[in-house]
Order: C-alpha cells, then structure tokens, then sequence
C-alpha cells in the first residue's frame, strides 16, 4: 500500500540529511515540503521567528503540544543549553514512530522526550511524572481548537509561572480564534503578534507570542 506523508518525509531525511546535523535534517524537510510535498510542518519562515524566540529565551524546560514528524522538535531542541529539556506530546502512535527516528537523526534524542500520549492527559501529570514544576516555553502547534483548552489547563495545572513563554503556529491559517481573543484579552498575558506565512505558500499566517504575567 502506498507510504504516509510522514514516511516519505523521514525517507527524505534519511537519504538527504547527515546524521548528528540538525540543520541539515531542518534543510531537507524545507526542500522537500516545497518542492516536492507540502507538509505540515511550521516551515522556513515561521521557523527562524521560532529560532529568535528560543534563542532569546534560553528556556530550560521547555513543552510542545503536537510533535507530527518532529520538525519543530529539531529547530527547538538544536538552541537549547546542554541539561536543558524538550518534552513533546503526540498522540497519534505512527506519527510519534516518525518523529522519534527524526529527532534520532538530528542526534537529539538526548535533549528530548517524545511522550506518546493527548496533551489533556499528559499536562495534568507533568509535576508527578516528569518532576516539572513549570515551564520557560511552550509550543503549541496541535489542533486548533485544543489550544485554548490545554492553555486554561497548563494555567490550572500551575505550570506557567510569571515570564513563561507561549508561542502559538497558525493564529491566522488555519486559525485560532477563541485562543487569540483569549490572550490578547486577558490581564493574565501579553501579546505579540509575529505576521508571516503559511509554510511553504505566499498565504498570510503568524505566530502568536504571549508571556504569562501570573
Ligand atoms: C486530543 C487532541 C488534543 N491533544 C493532542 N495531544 C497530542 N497530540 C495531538 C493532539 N492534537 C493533535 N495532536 C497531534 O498534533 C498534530 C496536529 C497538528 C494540527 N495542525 C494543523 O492542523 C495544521 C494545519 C495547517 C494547514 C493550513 C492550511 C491548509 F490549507 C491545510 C492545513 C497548517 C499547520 O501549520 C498546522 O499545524 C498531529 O501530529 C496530531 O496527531
Ligand atoms: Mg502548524
């Protein structure tokens, strides 16, 4: 039967990327989703807006809702400081079996832990199961409509603690609009509005950052 998605992007990862070189596994995703197939990936464009936002955090603890093939995993995990660590949520178990053999590839396993599992049964358990208290930055690039929800959650949870970073993918395509109305309303949040592309297309689309005031 013909491949998934996924399995021709890990394909073109292992054929056209150099083990141990996270860049190059980042190049050969990008080549391929816009020349080849379009994936759904945070991409190029909105990726080096993601780079400046870790970069600039320097965030030790750090969570992402919806690993997918582990793009974003790569970009984020190759800025973090040795000791720093990334857990990423994916519940769907072949998507999970892909991304772990791209972070492999990039050499990053060691900063990451993939958890197989949904963001609203895994946030509640982060204190107990993963001893974290509370995060420095959190991804969230999952479906759309559980953005907000696993927000109220992480905020109820006590894992956002004053400084914490948000940043959201697809605040405008394919949309997020209670989550948007919610963190630029709330006293809780400071807002920014990062404009940019959907990856790979000329379509308008940003990245939402928003730092919890607490
Ligand atoms: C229980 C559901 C909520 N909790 C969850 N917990 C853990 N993982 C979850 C997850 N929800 C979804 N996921 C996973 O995240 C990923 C889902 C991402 C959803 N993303 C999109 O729909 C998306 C879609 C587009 C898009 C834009 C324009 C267009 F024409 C077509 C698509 C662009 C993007 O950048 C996107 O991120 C999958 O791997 C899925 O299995
Ligand atoms: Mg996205």
């Amino acid at each position: 039967t013909r491949s998934t998605r996924p399995q021709r992007l890990l394909k073109v990862v292992q054929k056209h990327a150099t083990r141990g070189d996270p860049q190059s596994v980042i190049s050969a995703i990008d080549h391929f989703c816009r020349h080849s197939e379009w994936a759904m990936n945070v991409g190029d464009e909105k990726g080096s807006i993601l780079d400046s936002v870790v970069s600039e955090l320097n965030p030790e603890k750090v969570l992402e809702l919806g690993t997918y093939c582990g793009y974003s995993t790569v970009r984020i995990a190759r800025l973090l400081p040795p000791g720093a660590r990334l857990i990423t949520l994916e519940f769907n178990a072949d998507y999970a079996a892909i991304a772990r053999q791209v972070i492999a590839w990039a050499g990053l396993e060691d900063k990451v832990q993939l958890v197989e599992g949904a963001s609203e049964d895994w946030i509640p358990r982060m204190k107990e199961h993963f001893g974290i208290e509370t995060f420095d930055f959190v991804f969230l690039d999952h479906w759309k409509d559980r953005y907000l929800p696993d927000t109220k959650l992480m905020e109820d949870c006590g894992l956002l603690r004053k400084g914490t970073v948000l940043l959201a993918d697809n605040v405008i395509c394919p949309g997020v609009p209670d989550y948007l109305e919610y963190v630029r309303n709330s006293l809780s949040y400071k807002s920014y509005y990062f404009k940019s592309h959907l990856e790979y297309t000329k379509a308008e689309d940003g990245l939402e950052k928003s730092v919890f005031l607490g």
